[in-house]
């Protein structure tokens, strides 16, 4: 055995022992040989003492103090990151490598000319849309692209830089941000954009070398990359829009169906700002719920949150309608919701819609769900397909999914996002 191993070994032994006095401490009766023969009962066994002990000196000088807990957030507190719909960025692609002045001397000829490579080219700085990414939150303000690596000695040339890739999801708009002028439409997977050009290498004294000038003392210095200004803008914020009464329970849902944290509360306009969940199958199949604020009568007039709410709405490629079966008439609320669409945009009526009967953990819902269904019938809508769920208890929310997945299956909502 080596000298470093075994001084290993004794370091080993002697932690291990130094645990097992500690244990010995408070349990004579346990022998060495025993905790080197079963070290995780061991470790059971002191935990045991420990909390035995704990529990002596909690008798022995506190009896009646509360154990202090770690202070447990409240869903409210634990706000959803806010949803991002569009970004400004500042690209500068990467500066070219400068080319090398030197000259090559050997042994026969101390005088054998210029021989400084040139620089490589910086890297471009470009966006590329891609379906694993759900949202703008992670793009920074500032991208610098790679700068191209130097010329070097006896005419080798720097290398290339590396482009930045900078992956944002389908169906994002790049936008000039003097201008407002939409530029590009990254409307399907891996289509890209080059957001800043690199600056090119420059070239070596090698490159300068004429009949006129045989020793030329001069390079280029690499070009710097473009500087260019662009707002990213998410044209879909979503697969599917929750559309509904304030308080019919939206936020609820959201939060019930993904790790989104909207703000929950029993007064209406809870939700002022789109809030995205992210649902994720077992195939790693990711699709995305958006919380949209409430809508009232008049919505389309600008009341309430209006037309801004509309607007939302517009870039969800399906609309769940969440209607509220503890109201008195929870088809009137239907009725309001695909009228104020109408109003406001017809084409919206043309997504396809599900509806969500919410609250069915209330007294008289089912009744009133029944009733609901029966005035589908009358008005022509018995089409539309009704999930009944209690988000606040998560009933029945896994037909809600499977929906959710057939409907993007069949229709292909994301072929969808590409043809808007
Ligand atoms: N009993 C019952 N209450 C619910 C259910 N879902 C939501 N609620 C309650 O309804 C109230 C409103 O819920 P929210 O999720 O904030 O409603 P919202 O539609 O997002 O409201 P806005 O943000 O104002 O549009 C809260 O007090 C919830 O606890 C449900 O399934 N059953």
């Amino acid at each position: 055995m080596s000298l470093i191993s075994h001084v290993r070994k004794r370091i080993i032994l002697n932690r291990f022992v130094s645990v097992i006095d500690l244990s010995l401490n408070v349990n004579n009766s346990t022998s060495t040989e025993s905790f080197i023969h079963s070290n995780s009962s061991n470790l059971k066994l002191s935990k045991q003492i420990k909390s035995e002990n704990y529990q002596q000196n909690v008798e022995k000088y506190s009896p009646a103090a509360p154990l202090r807990s770690l202070k447990k957030k409240s869903s409210n507190d634990n706000y959803a990151t806010e949803f991002i719909d569009y970004k400004y960025v500042h690209v500068q692609g990467g500066k070219g490598g400068d080319g090398m002045i030197c000259f090559l001397q050997l042994w026969s000829n101390p005088q054998a000319g210029p021989s400084g490579g040139d620089g490589g080219h910086g890297g471009h700085v470009i966006f590329e849309a891609s379906k694993n990414t759900k949202s703008l939150n992670h793009i920074k303000s500032k991208y610098t692209g790679e700068q191209g690596e130097n010329g070097m000695r006896k005419d080798m040339f720097g290398k290339n830089a590396q482009h930045l890739i900078i992956s944002v999801p389908i169906g994002t708009l790049v936008k000039n941000a003097q201008t407002g002028q939409i530029v590009a439409d990254l409307y399907c997977d891996q289509m890209k954009f080059l957001a800043a050009k690199g600056g090119s290498g420059g070239k070596g004294n090698h490159y300068f070398l004429s009949n006129k000038n045989r020793h030329p003392n001069v390079a280029e210095i690499g070009a710097q990359g473009e500087n260019n200004k662009w707002i990213l803008e998410m044209k879909i914020i979503a697969h599917a829009g929750l559309v509904g009464f304030p308080n019919a329970g939206k936020s609820t849902l959201l939060s019930a169906l993904s790790r989104a944290r909207p703000k929950v509360a029993s007064y209406p306009f809870t939700t002022l700002k789109p809030s995205v969940g992210i649902v994720q199958y077992e195939d790693m199949e990711q699709l995305s719920i958006a919380d949209l604020p409430g809508i009232i009568p008049e919505a389309h007039c600008n009341k309430g949150l209006g037309l801004d709410f509309l607007k939302h709405i517009e870039r969800c490629v399906c609309l769940f309608f969440v209607i509220d079966m503890s109201v008195d008439n929870p088809f009137e609320q239907l009725r309001i919701l695909m009228n104020e669409l109408d109003l406001y945009k017809s084409e919206l009526l043309q997504k396809p819609i599900t509806i969500i009967a919410n609250k069915m953990d209330m007294d008289d819902s089912h009744m009133k769900l029944k009733i609901f269904q029966k005035n589908l019938d009358t008005n022509n809508l018995s089409h539309l397909k009704v999930i009944p769920v209690s988000g606040k208890y998560g009933n029945n929310l896994t037909e809600l999914l499977i929906h959710f997945r057939e409907l993007y299956d069949s229709q292909n909502l994301n072929n969808q996002n590409n043809d808007e």
